[in-house]
């Protein structure tokens, strides 16, 4: 059986078609598209007509390539949602999370229900994009015309197929959802005067969603496809692909964002957890992903883009391999640079005001995005130790971010711990694997990691000794961030 990944992520999307052969996953690129939020009068904005035309067409290319019949499952980022009337039109344009509108929502929330309130209902991140902030800003007149609020990949699965659903990955990251009562929390949703029945039924990755409405797009010659739902929250899907076995093992999924956790039986929300804004988004098979966001590859994104030299990542790479790593301290968690206007000031503004060496060459700059990104890794693994009493001995690096040797290399010089670096579409991997244990083609997530390790050699990186301590302690300085 053919299988067909759609991920989207903030940067690109992708479709990927898989299949079993031989006992391992061979894999194939079909469709490429890019990705990105504009701003039209002062609101940043998804395209996600863009989205729907471009999964389309990749779907058009696979019965092109001879494929009649695959299934397919969606993810993509997480957080933002979709108004949708009773007509089953979209009722407007999509906000980006990166968007300001949420700014100051965190402080305006914790002020009606407590920040500690909220964390124990719901064990998620306090991130001012999250949905629960999102919703409060949104357009109160627009949220009640409202029948379904749909998270991107299942709006984009309800265009495709007519049935809304709410996946449950993607939907704790929302922050609406009661771990306890494993769905929607009334007082959250009073809060922002939501009926529970505007959003579609909470359904778990690898079920049946529907098969493809080809008649809605009468211009492509499409093939038959049963989609079903996966870990449609993208790195739900990435910890999935990621060939990690036994206990000691923790991930980094790096893309746009740097997601470094562990993969738990139980929520883990104690106060060590909770001061240091650790989250506890649902996993596939009732795992929680116990992990912390970090900002990832978006920084590099930034400041490629505003840089008048046209590099690829692969060349800023060997422009920072030239350059004296560790010259400067810099918290990129800082919300500063969450979207700042233009990453590249940012960052030299940053020095300048903790007196320390300004990056000016594109290798300088890379250099300083990597080297700070390493130690503030490496911080984030020393606290997931302290606050799960879960030891780590090898970082297991997934996404596009793991095609970066020389940060792989800083990551287990900076973390003292063995880095393990693959698969770099470890999302698709995980959309594919859990479409195969529902065709089952697989018997479960562990025979799926089998398959993984099987078909995608990983490449080690071991530690080196590199005044490890002293640079972490010379970073918590220059920058005040305290280890927890
Ligand atoms: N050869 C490479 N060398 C260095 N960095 C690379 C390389 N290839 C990709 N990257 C990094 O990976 C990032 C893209 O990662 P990835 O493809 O996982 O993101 P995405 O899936 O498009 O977006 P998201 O992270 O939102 O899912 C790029 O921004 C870049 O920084
Ligand atoms: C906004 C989310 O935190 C972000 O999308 C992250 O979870 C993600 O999905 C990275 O691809
Ligand atoms: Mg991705």
């Amino acid at each position: 059986m053919t299988h067909a990944a759609i991920d989207i992520g903030a940067s690109s999307g992708r479709l990927i078609i898989g299949e079993m052969k031989d006992g391992k996953l061979h894999m194939k690129e079909v469709h490429r598209f890019a990705n990105g939020f504009t701003e039209k009068k002062g609101t940043a904005y998804w395209d996600i007509d863009h989205l729907v035309r471009e999964v389309v067409k990749g779907l058009a290319e696979v019965k092109r390539l001879g494929y009649a019949s695959v299934t397919a499952g969606i993810d993509t980022w997480a957080v933002d949602y979709v108004l949708v009337d009773e007509q089953g039109k979209r009722l407007q344009e999509v906000v980006a999370y990166r968007d300001s509108r949420t700014e100051h929502t965190i402080e305006k929330v914790t002020s009606i229900i407590p920040k500690n309130v909220i964390y124990e209902k719901t064990g998620i991140q306090f991130l001012p994009f999250n949905t629960l902030f999102q919703l409060y800003e949104e357009d109160k007149e627009l949220l009640q015309k409202a029948k379904h609020i749909l998270l991107v990949p299942d709006y984009l699965g309800f265009c495709l197929t007519g049935r809304a659903v709410t996946e449950a990955t993607n939907a704790s990251t929302m922050q609406l959802l009661n771990v306890a009562g494993q769905d929607f929390d009334q007082e959250l949703l009073d809060l922002l005067s939501i009926q529970r029945n505007q959003f579609a039924p909470l359904v778990g990755p690898g079920e049946k969603l529907g098969p493809l409405r080809k008649e809605t797009f009468p211009e492509y010659d499409l093939p038959d496809c049963e989609f079903y739902t996966v870990g449609s929250h993208d790195t739900a899907s990435a910890i999935a692909g990621t060939p990690g076995f036994g206990e000691e093992w923790a991930y980094l999924s790096s893309g746009t964002w740097s997601l470094l956790g562990i993969e738990s039986a139980a929520p883990i929300t104690n106060p060590l957890a909770y001061e240091d804004n650790y989250t506890n988004e649902w996993g596939v098979f009732g795992t929680y992903r116990f992990l912390k966001n970090i900002m990832g590859m978006w920084v590099m994104q930034e400041v490629r883009r505003h840089l008048p030299q046209d590099y690829n990542f692969a060349e800023f790479v060997e422009e920072a391999k030239k350059v004296e790593p560790y010259q400067q301290f810099v918290n990129f968690n800082e919300d500063r640079f969450l979207n700042s206007l233009n990453m590249v000031d940012e960052i030299k503004v940053y020095c300048r005001e903790t007196n320390q060496p300004v990056p000016e060459t594109p290798g300088e700059l890379a250099s300083c995005v990597y080297s700070n990104l390493a130690i503030i890794y490496a911080i984030a693994i020393n606290d997931l130790q302290k606050i799960t009493g879960h030891s780590v001995n090898r970082l297991h690096i997934v996404g596009g971010g793991s095609n970066n040797a020389l940060l792989n290399q800083m990551t287990a010089d900076m973390s003292g711990k063995a880095v393990l670096a693959g698969p770099s579409e470890a999302t698709a991997i995980g959309n594919l694997i859990m479409q195969m244990i529902a065709a089952g083609e697989l018997a479960d997530l562990e025979e799926g990691r089998q398959l993984i390790s099987h078909s995608f050699p990983l490449v080690s990186f071991q530690p080196a000794s590199v005044n490890r301590d002293e640079r972490i302690q010379e970073f918590q300085l220059k920058t005040g961030k305290q280890p927890i």
